[in-house]
């Protein structure tokens, strides 16, 4: 069963989100970028609102590949008491470093690793992730204006890159301005969840507020296409 995540900037839309049943809240700040971070105190807080069961990730922010900032961002979401720290890996810098600072983490907090389906990233990182003891690793887009992530990646290639996270053991996500109309196209291929923010949003907006009938619509389909084939999915 594919799940669906929704990323959320502060506590009112993280209490939306759960009262929706979504099945993984992220914490993250549109406005600040891709992954833009909220502040640390931000996120701890929403943690303890939340309900214990409730599964939370934390974006570390839109940092260049400097292991002492990776590692540093790093420890300060993972005390925030969430499920999953998410690290994008941004091209250029010190990947390897920065990927075994983040690893330093690993015992304690399950790292998920964020590689950008719009710099066309090479998925040799995917067996270093697992060595490095991350959880998961997962597609989005840098480029909130340049399409979604089905414009820049074959369906083919995201079956590569799911099967080669699956052959080491990794938790697998899909996002990057998905649209409801991505959705049937993309619950096939079985990844651990799809992730969105933009599509949640009023006017397709990523920095705007929530729309309830958005969520709805998208969760919605979810159970369409999982119970049995996707027979009246709506407008593709
Ligand atoms: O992790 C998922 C992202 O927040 C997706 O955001 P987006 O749908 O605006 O690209």
């Amino acid at each position: 069963m594919t799940g669906m995540l929704a990323s959320v900037d502060c506590l009112d839309e993280a209490l939306l989100i759960e009262a929706l049943d979504v099945d993984i809240i992220d914490l993250k700040q549109p406005a600040r970028g891709a992954l833009g971070a909220l502040d640390v105190a931000d996120v701890a807080a929403i943690v303890a609102a939340l309900r214990p069961d409730t599964v939370v990730s934390a974006t570390i922010g839109d940092l260049p590949m400097r292991p002492d900032l990776v590692g540093a961002a790093v420890a300060g979401m993972a005390a925030t008491g969430v499920d999953y720290v998410k690290i994008g890996l941004f091209p250029g810098g010190d990947w390897s470093g920065s990927i075994a600072a983040a690893g330093r983490f690993a015992d304690k907090q399950s790292l998920i690793a964020v590689l950008f389906a719009d710099a066309q990233p090479d998925f040799s990182v995917v067996p270093l992730l697992a060595q490095a003891g991350f959880r998961g690793v997962m597609l989005d887009t840098m480029d909130k204006s340049g399409g979604s992530l089905t414009d820049w990646q074959s369906l083919e290639r995201l079956e590569r890159f799911l099967s080669l996270a699956r052959e080491h053991a990794l938790l697998t996500g899909l996002a990057g301005s998905l649209r409801l109309a991505d959705v049937p196209g993309l619950l096939p291929l079985a990844a651990d969840y799809l992730g969105f923010r933009g599509a949640l949003c009023r006017q397709h907006n990523r920095v705007a507020a929530l729309d309830p009938a958005r969520i709805d619509a998208i969760r919605a389909l979810f159970s369409k296409v999982e119970v049995g084939g996707c027979v009246d999915c709506g407008p593709a």
